[in-house]
């Protein structure tokens, strides 16, 4: 059975990156993706905004859905302050594994914890199973079909705090147009757009920051 195109992107990294070196790991992701196979991590450009969005809320607990090879989880949790902490969902297995190597060959697997299975199932739980109290920042990242219902799930849970920041990816390709209409018209989330570009590409794109009020 021929390898998949995450385990190709995990043999590059495997080969080509520095151990302990996230930097490095995000270089060789970016560089493969970019030049041989195109895959849905956030990339380098909109990493950037991801980047400034998780130093502005310095969280303690952050949550990312959809965790796919890893590349982001990398990004946010290389940011974290000592004993802060991500926990990112990821309901297909066959990524799982592929994650966790990359994760840990970037030296980040104390600070990130991979849950298995649907958001709708793992987020009720994050309170007393994950020992979650409020959420400080959330990246969302996985089917965009599931942006709004997620968002108002967190809501009910009681996940989300005055402060709380949420940043989504793809709201203009793919596209996320229910979350958009959702948040946008909630007063109780201040909404910023950063227009960008689809990553490894010459596509336009989105990214929506949106802070929970209370
Ligand atoms: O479809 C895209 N992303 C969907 C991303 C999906 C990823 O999120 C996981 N997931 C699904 N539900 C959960 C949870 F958490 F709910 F359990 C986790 C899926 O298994 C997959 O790894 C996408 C597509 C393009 N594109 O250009 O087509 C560009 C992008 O940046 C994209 O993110
Ligand atoms: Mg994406």
């Amino acid at each position: 059975m021929d390898q998949s195109k995450e385990q190709r992107i995990l043999n590059s990294v495997s080969y080509n990156a520095v151990k302990g070196d996230p930097e490095s790991v995000l270089n060789c992701i970016d560089k493969y993706c970019g030049q041989y196979e195109w895959a849905m991590n956030v990339g380098d450009e909109k990493g950037i905004i991801l980047d400034k969005t998780v130093e502005e809320a310095d969280p303690t607990v952050a949550l990312e859905m959809g965790t796919y090879c890893g590349y982001s989880a990398i990004r946010i949790a290389r940011l974290l302050k000592p004993n802060a902490r991500l926990l990112s969902i990821e309901f297909n297995p066959e990524f799982i594994p592929i994650a966790k190597e990359i994760i840990e060959i970037a030296g980040l697997s104390e600070k990130v914890t991979i849950i298995e299975g649907h958001s709708q199932d793992i987020i009720p739980q994050l309170k007393k199973k994950y020992e979650v109290e409020t959420l400080d920042f959330v990246f969302l990242d996985h089917w965009k079909e599931r942006y709004a219902p997620d968002t108002i799930l967190l809501e009910e849970c009681g996940l989300l705090r005055k402060g709380s920041i949420l940043l989504a990816d793809n709201i203009v390709y793919p596209g996320a147009p229910e979350f958009i209409k959702y948040i946008r018209s909630n007063s109780r989330y201040e909404c910023t757009s950063y227009p960008t570009f689809l990553e490894y590409m010459k596509v336009e794109d989105a990214m929506e920051k949106a802070v929970y009020m209370g």
